[in-house]
């Protein structure tokens, strides 16, 4: 097994200075190895570290202790200073939330394509290839050109995730990426994600729908209370911890 990440020990705990110095931990200890192409789907119930290890992976939390080997690069997530974190958001990691970023007066087209163009890749060519997505995902075309400050909350769903698939990242964070959804697009966004990753794209995704789960993961990690359960092929998830 060719590893992309490694991870060891990862922690990562909150002191609640308002709450008279309370420690709430969202990460406790947690260890895995993930594989070149592989889609590892997160899952466990609400408050379980689902988020915090994403996060932590991401570097929009300073993890407490432990380590993140990203070994394309030789670097660790987990602890590398901030402007190895901002080079590779840049050129190598992913990560998309439930949320959508909004930059006001932006069309959809644009917000999608943006991360293309800011790689060097011609701007009608980065243009056409997020129309592609859109697509692929059902957003009507006549939003395209809109602005997805005033879209329903699955139609930006669609534009975060054809964002995030745009610029075909090496290591992919996708943090409930189809929530919003309803079943027919749903079906769609999973059709592109088992296609717009394999070889190349590794897949860390956390998801709260038991059939996305199935359909697109290799293997599924479960999370209870800031600590890893158990990594288990798909085929071998019962499912009952799907929150
Ligand atoms: N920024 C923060 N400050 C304080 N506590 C936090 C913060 N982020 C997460 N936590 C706490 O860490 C624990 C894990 O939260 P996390 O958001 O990772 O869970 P989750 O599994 O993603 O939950 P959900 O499914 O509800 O999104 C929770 O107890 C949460 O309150």
């Amino acid at each position: 097994m060719t590893a992309v990440l490694t991870v060891e020990g990862l922690s990562k705990t909150f002191d609640m200075h308002a709450l008279g110095d309370k420690r709430v931990v969202g990460l406790d200890d947690v260890s895995f190895a993930v594989r070149r192409g592989e889609f590892l789907a997160v899952v466990g119930e609400s408050g379980s570290g689902k988020s915090s290890l994403l996060k932590c992976l991401y570097r929009t939390y300073d993890p407490t202790d432990g380590s993140a080997r990203y070994h394309p690069e030789d670097v660790d997530l987990a602890t590398c200073d901030d402007r190895t974190v901002m080079a590779l958001r840049d050129s190598a990691v992913g990560y998309t939330s439930q949320f959508l970023d909004e930059i006001p007066r932006v069309p959809a087209v644009d917000v999608v394509s943006r991360p293309l163009r800011e790689r060097g890749t011609d701007p009608e060519a980065a243009r056409e290839r997020a129309r592609e997505l859109l697509d692929a995902l059902g957003l009507p075309e006549e939003l395209w050109d809109a602005y997805p400050a005033t879209f329903s909350g699955g139609e930006r769903q669609r534009v975060n995730l054809a964002q995030a698939l745009a610029p075909e990242p090496d290591l992919l964070l996708l943090d409930e990426p189809t929530s919003a959804l309803d079943p027919e697009t749903r079906a769609a966004a999973v059709d592109l994600l088992s296609t717009a990753t394999g070889e190349q794209t590794t897949v860390i995704g956390v998801f709260h729908d038991r059939e996305v789960v199935e359909s697109v993961a290799d293997r599924v990690a479960v999370l209870d209370g800031g600590r890893l359960q158990r990594v288990v092929p798909v085929a071998e998830f019962s499912g009952e911890v799907v929150a």
